[in-house]
């Protein structure tokens, strides 16, 4: 689904940050990135969303060559790619029902059309009970499990989450792996990106290694 070929990204004039680096995320499949601080995890899941260009390389996305990517078909392949950012950039003036609705309400969607997703969703990630909370009330773990059902609301091909499990506790961490994985099973390619080495440990998953700027496979 994506590809890429000896990517290269510098920020500015700086040095580059991630060198020939080539790798495909498979459709359907469960993939770890990992790498120390600083090695360059969130800037390789800012290119994959198509939130940054490499400075050289060719990345190909769902059969597209992103140079020839127009602007105005950008949104429409974000759609298929689901993204838990660090932070989670829940609106705090809103819901939780109505961030992860928000997605549906920009693209002019009726409400009654996607009503029961969003709850189902928010029931699945074990919000039914916070559903018209604030953001600002919601703990960490909970936060985050909102995150994650915006990023699946559209019902994208791949979801990629950076440091999911980084503010929760070793069991949250576990439950949040789970729902990763029944959503894996259910056909959707996973990326997370985490240093969190019990978590990987506990999944047979492909890992990606970044280091000095170099990515390692280990099918
Ligand atoms: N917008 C930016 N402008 C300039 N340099 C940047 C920018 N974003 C990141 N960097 C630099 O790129 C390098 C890689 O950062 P990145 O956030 O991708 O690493 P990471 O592996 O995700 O780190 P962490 O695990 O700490 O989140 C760092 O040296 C960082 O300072």
């Amino acid at each position: 689904m994506i590809r890429f070929e000896n990517v290269g990204l510098r920020y500015g004039m700086g040095p580059e940050i991630l060198r020939d680096i080539s790798f495909q995320i498979p459709k359907g499949s469960f993939q770890f990135l990992s790498g120390p601080s600083g090695a360059g995890k969130t800037t390789l899941l800012r290119l994959l969303f198509l939130a940054l260009a490499p400075t050289r390389g060719l990345i190909t996305v769902f059969g597209k060559d992103r140079t020839l990517i127009k602007r105005n078909e950008l949104p429409h392949l974000r759609r298929k790619i689901g993204v838990v950012f660090q932070d989670f950039r829940l609106l705090d003036h809103m819901t939780t029902y109505e961030n992860v609705a928000l997605p549906m309400r920009v693209r002019g969607r009726d409400e009654s059309s996607y009503r029961n997703d969003v709850v189902e969703l928010l029931k699945w990630v074990g919000l039914g009970e916070r559903i018209n909370v604030l953001p600002p009330v919601l703990s960490g773990g909970e936060k985050q499990r909102a995150a994650i059902a915006r990023a699946l609301i559209e019902q994208p091909e791949i979801l990629l989450a950076d440091e999911p499990t980084g503010n929760v506790d070793p069991t949250l961490a576990r439950r949040l792996l789970r729902l990763f994985i029944e959503l894996n099973r259910s056909g959707t390619a996973v990326v997370i990106a985490t240093h969190d080495l019990q978590l990987m440990d506990q999944v047979d998953a492909r890992r990606m290694v970044l280091a000095e700027g170099r990515l390692t496979l280990h099918d």
